[in-house]
């Protein structure tokens, strides 16, 4: 799905990057550099330090030779010129090291922390929210693989210092020949300045960017994925596709260039101003030394020196450029970072999940609403699922079904109301511990990129070595018979993507249930149309098992199991069976207690599907407590639409 503009809830007390900010990035990433390669972080200093004292030495040197040559003093000058050679000779060295070493740390750092250091931040950020919020999925769109920018950015900062040095020396020396040069410091400050007002606007481009490349990477996406693809191909949308993918990407890049250039306007000026104050100060110069005002040496010192700090302003300025461009990661990479604090912060709950349930779980006036939507999904749900029972959740496309059992998983949190468990609120509980008694299967399942067997026993990760294990959840919901078809058994490669064997859309079902079948003693079964991809009698069997799991598991565990399904046989032998209708409950109780409300939400559902049996000259579904009923395939009869 693609994520939608959040208009709802705000991000969690996010406040706006300052620049001090900056500073403490750069100090963690000094120490995780020092940590990762302490040699290759300490050249970092040592070799602009070197070049700076190279440039400057370089300049004194020659002033040294010439006013020694001047003099008739042959020794000074030949140690003078050997002095300058060696300068010369050290600065480039020193220069193809610098590039040279701090690629490599940079690269180092980068893969090997920061990367993921991102990407674990993410992934195990609690909860589904932030991947269905269009300012996250925005920084997040910026921020994937910009560890190495980030990181390049403090060893520019760095260069920035050590340029910033090199110019105040260099500007002390031009005041020893003549004060007025001082003011070339405001000429080369000009196109700093200019070239940070350039890149701001960059910044800003790339931001209000990040949504249409976004769309343009997700309409490609589209295209070449296998599943949309046959949709795309049958509906012949593939070229009306490519022209919003092209429409996205000129819209992008319509932004971008467009502060491109204004940063190229920004510079230009600031570069013009810097070459009329450096033409300037040569003149004066010239003239100081023409009426006899300083020595050969002092304007070659001066000639030097105004030459050199052209490249040290140069040098500035494109370490600057690259900070201030790498603003453009930096403020997501923060904004990120603060949004998973405060969620985490927010997360709380330490409350160990209880072994067993003793009452079960209480709904307390709960609500919830999506971030980017305007209404609620689920409003003033207020029942109690009483410990050890089998609760059904019906009711049309969009009625909230998924989001109820999305909020019993932790994955959401309610904006009004509580869910208690066993009387502690959900809140309190470890969220950690929480899932752990969880086994749950949801309609969009997993696909995963790995062996069978893998695929299976991330479903309890401890257990992932554990082969006896995976094959009894194999034969718990008999998929013995998918993995004896497979060519390497339970070592099956999975995903033809990936070089492995793509399953059908049943079979992978069926994997996603026998990985939902790994957990041991769960508290809490979720089921959300476990059996949609699957043929009616596999799911009939697949739910006589999960019942019988559900009653063996309330013997134990006292679980309480929350099944999602439209076809009614399956729903018939639940405990409690609960119509949602618009996001609000407006029925509860056991099937034989709806069908008999008269005109009830419920008994007109139920009364479509036994018509519908009748027209195919088939008896309607038995309702009984023991269980679900068995018998042939029955149609899928959907309750109609709000
Ligand atoms: N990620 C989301 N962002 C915004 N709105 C959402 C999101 N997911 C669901 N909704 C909206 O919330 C409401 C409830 O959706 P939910 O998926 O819970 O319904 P459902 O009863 O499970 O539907 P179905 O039977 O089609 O699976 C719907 O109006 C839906 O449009």
């Amino acid at each position: 799905m693609t994520a939608r503009r959040a208009t709802g809830h705000p991000a969690p007390d996010i406040k706006p990057i300052r620049p001090y900010r900056y500073l403490i990035l750069w100090a963690e990433l000094l120490a995780v550099s020092w940590r990762r390669a302490p040699l290759l972080t300490a050249m970092q200093f040592v070799i602009p330090a070197g070049m700076a004292a190279a440039v400057i030495g370089g300049a004194l040197a020659l002033r040294v030779t010439v006013d020694a040559v001047i003099r008739g003093d042959t020794g000074s000058a030949v140690a003078g010129a050997a002095g300058a050679g060696l300068a010369g000779a050290a600065g480039i060295v020193l220069g193809a090291l610098d590039s040279h070493t701090a690629g490599i740390l940079i690269g180092k750092v980068a893969v090997l922390d920061l990367n993921p250091r991102i990407h674990r931040d993410i992934t195990t950020l609690d909860g589904l929210e932030h991947l269905e919020r269009s300012d996250f999925q925005d920084r997040l769109t910026l921020v994937r693989n910009a560890g190495w920018e980030i990181v390049l950015s403090l060893w520019s900062a760095n260069g920035v210092l050590f340029a910033m040095l090199e110019l105040t020396v260099m500007l002390l020396l031009l005041g020893t020949v003549n004060p007025w040069l001082l003011w070339l410091l405001a000429f080369a400050a000009v196109p700093l300045w200019f070239d940070q007002r350039g890149n701001n606007a960059i910044i800003r481009a790339d931001l209000s960017a990040a949504e249409p490349i976004r769309r343009q990477r997700h309409l490609f996406d589209l295209a070449t994925d296998p599943a949309g693809g046959k949709e795309i191909r049958i509906a012949g949308a593939g070229a009306e596709l490519a022209r919003r993918q092209a429409a996205a990407w000129d819209e992008a890049t319509r932004l971008r260039l467009r502060a491109q250039l204004v940063a190229a306007g920004w510079r230009m000026a600031g570069w013009l101003l810097f070459t009329a104050g450096f033409g300037a100060a040569l003149a004066l110069v010239v003239h100081q030394a023409t009426r006899g005002a300083g020595s050969a040496g002092d304007l070659v010192l001066a000639i030097t020196v105004a030459a050199a700090l052209r490249q040290s302003v140069y040098t500035g300025v494109r370490y600057t450029t690259n900070v201030a461009s790498a603003g453009r990661v930096i403020e997501p990479y923060l904004w990120l970072r603060d949004y998973v604090r405060a969620q985490r912060n927010r997360a709380g709950g330490s409350a160990p999940a209880p072994p067993r349930l003793r009452h079960g779980i209480t709904l307390d006036r709960v609500g919830y609403r999506y971030p980017s939507a305007t209404g609620p999904a689920l409003a003033d749900i207020s029942v109690h699922l009483p410990a050890g029972s089998v609760v059904a959740l019906v009711g049309e496309y969009g009625s909230g079904k998924t989001t109820l059992v999305k909020l019993l998983g932790k994955l959401y949190r309610p904006d009004a109301g509580r869910i208690l468990v066993d009387g502690v609120p959900l809140d309190e509980l470890e969220t950690r511990t929480w899932r752990s008694r969880i086994s749950a299967t949801f309609q969009d399942f997993g696909r995963f990129p790995t062996r069978f067997v893998e695929n299976v026993g991330i479903g309890d990760l401890p257990r992932l070595p554990d082969r006896e294990r995976i094959a009894a959840a194999v034969r718990e919901v008999d998929a013995t018979g998918l993995v004896d078809r497979l060519p390497d058994g339970l070592d099956t490669e999975l995903d033809a993507a990936f070089g492995g064997v793509d399953l059908s859309e049943g079979q992978w079902q069926k994997t996603a249930l026998a990985r939902a079948a790994m957990r041991p003693e769960p508290l809490l079964f979720l089921l959300d149309e476990p059996t949609a991809s699957l043929d009616a009698p596999s799911e009939q069997e697949i739910f006589d098992r999960q019942m019988a799991r559900s009653r063996r598991s309330a013997a134990g565990t006292n679980a309480v199991t929350v099944i999602v399904s439209h076809r009614f046989s399956t729903v018939t032998g639940a405990d409690l069976i609960l119509t949602l209708h618009r996001g609000r409950l407006v029925e509860a109780g056991s099937h034989r207690e709806l069908v008999a409300i008269p005109g009830g939400r419920y008994a007109t559902l139920y009364r479509i599907q036994a018509e519908a049996y009748a027209r195919k000259g088939r008896r309607p579904p038995e309702s009984g407590p023991g269980g679900p009923n068995r018998g042939s395939p029955e149609p899928d009869v959907r309750p109609p639409g709000g």
